[in-house]
């Protein structure tokens, strides 16, 4: 990502908030204009609008800078509490919510005691304790001390479990023949066997002249007899003649080659002479030089991609067989979500329902009109049953909130929970459950970066499984900078590749931020305990 003005204040204002919330946890707001993070936000907004210089010239400590060959530390500073989270033995409850309710300079933080999630992956005893948060914001990956703690997750599966138990949770749905136009995304469910030689005819590769036999060669009168593409039945071109031919054409039978039209000269008498040597086949494309009728073009399970559509079309094929693709019901949770406008109010727009189409299509699902239920356990549980689909995805509710109704729909509806947590950051709350046969539920989070990670882990081994495509292999490359890592869990990690084959961690990357990932081209997967700058890791691709 490039670096613009806009960008760098707003990274001092992250560093405001952050100084201000450790200034908090020691009980002062030490500074005259000191900030609170709200307000450090909607400076920050302010700045990207080139509306406000930023108020610090100098960052107000000497934090890590972005960038460069710093390490990368994990901390979502959208995270950062700023009241209103009911503590309950160290770890806010409700505390995103909260912070919606009380952002904003007119009500004063208190200080809270930070979330687990909340908090930079690095000393979380030390951090949790208030003792020395800048110590722990500033440690990079390869300091960081692996921590004592397992995952918080109770019984949470892990990462790559769970992406095996998603991809073996199904087979491939039946085949269906489709239209060429319609086929794009599909998976072959027959081979590709071609119908005809290709080329079908020995074709003329250039503009010039077919010739027989070696030159000087005698030409018709202009115009007369020139063979053109497109059109049969050629006559036989005797020994020492030559006819004017254009690409693409059918070579005229006895031809010996074909003269390109700047490689030859057409003499007063209307000879035409060779300007070097034509060697026997010259610029003549043989019938069945790229396949014989019958031979695979292309094995089951391939992905019908344009230039595969190219290569059947032009292989003889109006329809190809392949696997249906799933269709897959979305269901969006949360009373708080508008589909227009303007966020306000405590409300926010719902950034899952238009994402989530193209992204499940870009899968190979056929994803219906995603469906808005609110936080209406009800209306979840008739919607649930209701559906014929292969997949249902829901968005938000997974977590164990008061209308947190997944779960508990699911237990009613009698669905074997197949998935239930997994240990990766962000997105632990995702679930997987079989509703019936055929009939799967993938329970993405509401924050909308843990939903990417929850169709990442579930919803694409799932969909590759029903699609039939192969499970291939994933990109690997080298981190340009350290991650820092959970203790234990698995972390997802948007990336940008630097030009030089290595990825680069991206900033804005909490868990409820789409910033980071949409100005990435993949998300690493940063093993428990992080990943140095250097280490090789897995890079899941987007669509
Ligand atoms: N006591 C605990 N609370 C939470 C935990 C936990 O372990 N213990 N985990 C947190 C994590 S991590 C996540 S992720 C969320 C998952 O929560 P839900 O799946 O129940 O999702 P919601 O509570 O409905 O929403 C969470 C968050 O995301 C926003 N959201 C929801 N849907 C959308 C949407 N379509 N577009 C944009 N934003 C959306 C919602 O407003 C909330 O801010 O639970 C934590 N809590
Ligand atoms: O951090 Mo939660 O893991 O946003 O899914």
């Amino acid at each position: 990502m490039k670096e613009v003005d806009g960008d760098s204040a707003l990274d001092r204002a992250t560093e405001d908030a952050l100084a201000l919330f450790v200034d908090q946890r020691r009980g002062s707001r030490s500074r005259p204009g000191d900030r609170l993070p709200g307000e450090g936000a909607e400076a920050a907004g302010r700045a990207r609008s080139g509306r406000t210089e930023p108020r610090h010239a100098e960052p107000p400590h000497a934090g890590p800078a972005h960038g460069g060959q710093e390490s990368f530390a994990y901390f979502p500073f959208d995270e950062i509490p700023v009241g209103g989270g009911v503590v309950d033995g160290g770890r806010a409850v409700g505390t995103a919510r909260a912070a919606h309710a009380t952002r904003g300079p007119s009500v004063p933080a208190p200080a809270p005691a930070p979330a687990y999630d909340d908090l930079p992956f690095t000393d979380l005893d030390a951090a949790r304790n208030g003792q020395d948060e800048k110590r722990a914001r500033d440690m990079t990956a390869d300091d960081a001390p692996h921590a004592p703690h397992g995952s918080p997750t109770p019984h949470a599966t892990p990462w790559s479990t769970a992406r095996a138990v998603a991809a073996a949770a199904a087979g491939a749905l039946p085949a269906e023949d489709r239209a060429l136009g319609d086929a794009l995304g599909q998976v072959l469910a027959e081979p590709l066997v071609a119908l005809t030689d290709l080329p079908s005819f020995d074709t003329s590769a250039m503009d010039g002249w077919a010739v027989s036999g070696p030159g000087p060669w005698k030409l018709p009168p202009p115009g007369a007899q020139d063979v053109l593409a497109g059109r049969p039945g050629a006559r036989p071109l005797r020994d020492g003649r030559a006819v004017r031919i254009a690409t693409g054409a059918p070579v005229p039978p006895g031809a010996t080659a074909v003269l390109r039209s700047e490689h030859g000269e057409v003499t007063v008498q209307g000879e035409l002479l060779a300007g070097r040597h034509v060697s026997h086949g010259q610029d003549i494309r043989p019938r069945g030089g790229e396949c014989r009728q019958g031979d695979e073009l292309a094995p089951v399970g391939t992905l019908v991609t344009p230039a595969l559509l190219g290569l059947a079309a032009a292989a003889g094929y109006d329809a190809l067989a392949v696997v249906r693709r799933p269709r897959v019901d979305v269901l969006v949770l949360g009373d708080e979500l508008l589909r227009e406008g303007l966020p306000e109010g405590g409300l926010i727009r719902d950034a899952l329902g238009p994402m989530l189409g193209p992204w499940l299509r870009a899968l190979g699902a056929e994803p219906g009109e995603a469906l808005y239920l609110g936080d209406e356990g009800g209306a979840l549980r008739e919607a649930l049953a209701a559906s014929t689909a292969d997949v249902v995805v829901t968005t938000g509710g997974t977590a164990s909130g008061p209308v947190d109704h997944v779960h508990p729909t699911l237990r009613g509806l009698g669905a074997e929970l197949l998935v239930d947590g997994v240990a990766v950051r962000p997105g632990h709350p995702m679930l997987l459950a079989r509703l019936g046969p055929g009939r799967h539920v993938v329970g993405l989070p509401g924050n909308p970066l843990a939903a990417v990670a929850g169709l990442l882990t579930l919803a694409e081994p799932l969909l590759r499984a029903l699609t039939g495509r192969a499970s291939g292999a994933s990109a690997r490359a080298v981190l340009a900078e350290a991650v820092s890592g959970h203790p234990v869990d698995t972390r997802l990690v948007p990336v940008e590749y630097d030009g030089a084959g290595r990825v680069r961690p991206l900033r804005f990357h909490g868990p409820a931020m789409l910033r980071g990932l949409a100005a990435g081209d993949g998300m690493a997967v940063v093993p428990g305990g992080g990943a140095g700058r250097g280490a090789e890791v897995t890079v899941l691709g987007l669509p």
